[in-house]
């Protein structure tokens, strides 16, 4: 729908207070034995969910920040750490990607731009405790 897009629509709610749950649960997944399983009939269910993909993707996060770290190793100046260019097509590739996938790409980006933010100032302090 409308909230996958680029830019949020601004669209006020058809109600304001409804009986919960609301809808139907909308998340489809197979389980271990190959069977479609949907999820939630709780919010307690919904962070469950939310908790346990939260620790993979600091899993990931945590994966990418070593791949960070061997980039500085390539990199001769401080002022070459910080790649705007390759920064924009790192944010650029996630926005495809989430089109692509078709996940929000409001998250895509907000996501990637915060990696970003992140992560050239880490390698910017590993480029500085590591004399030559
Ligand atoms: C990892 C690099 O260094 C910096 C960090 C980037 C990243 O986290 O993806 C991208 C570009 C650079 O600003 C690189 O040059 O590729």
């Amino acid at each position: 729908d409308s909230c996958y897009g680029s830019a949020l629509p601004t669209i006020s709610p058809s109600t304001d207070h409804r009986s919960v749950p609301w809808g139907s649960p909308s998340v489809h997944f197979s389980s271990l034995n190959g069977t479609l399983t949907t999820c939630c009939n709780s919010l307690d269910d919904v962070r469950t969910a939310l908790d346990d993909i939260d620790d993979r993707l600091l899993n990931l996060l945590n994966q990418r920040a070593a791949y960070v770290r061997e980039a500085t190793r390539f990199k001769s100046t401080r002022a070459s750490v910080n790649v705007p260019s390759r920064n924009e097509e790192v944010v650029r590739q996630a926005e495809q990607q989430a089109v692509h996938i078709g996940m929000p790409v409001t998250i895509a980006r907000a996501t990637f731009e915060a990696i970003l933010i992140s992560s050239v100032p880490f390698e910017q302090c590993i480029f500085d405790v590591n004399p030559q």
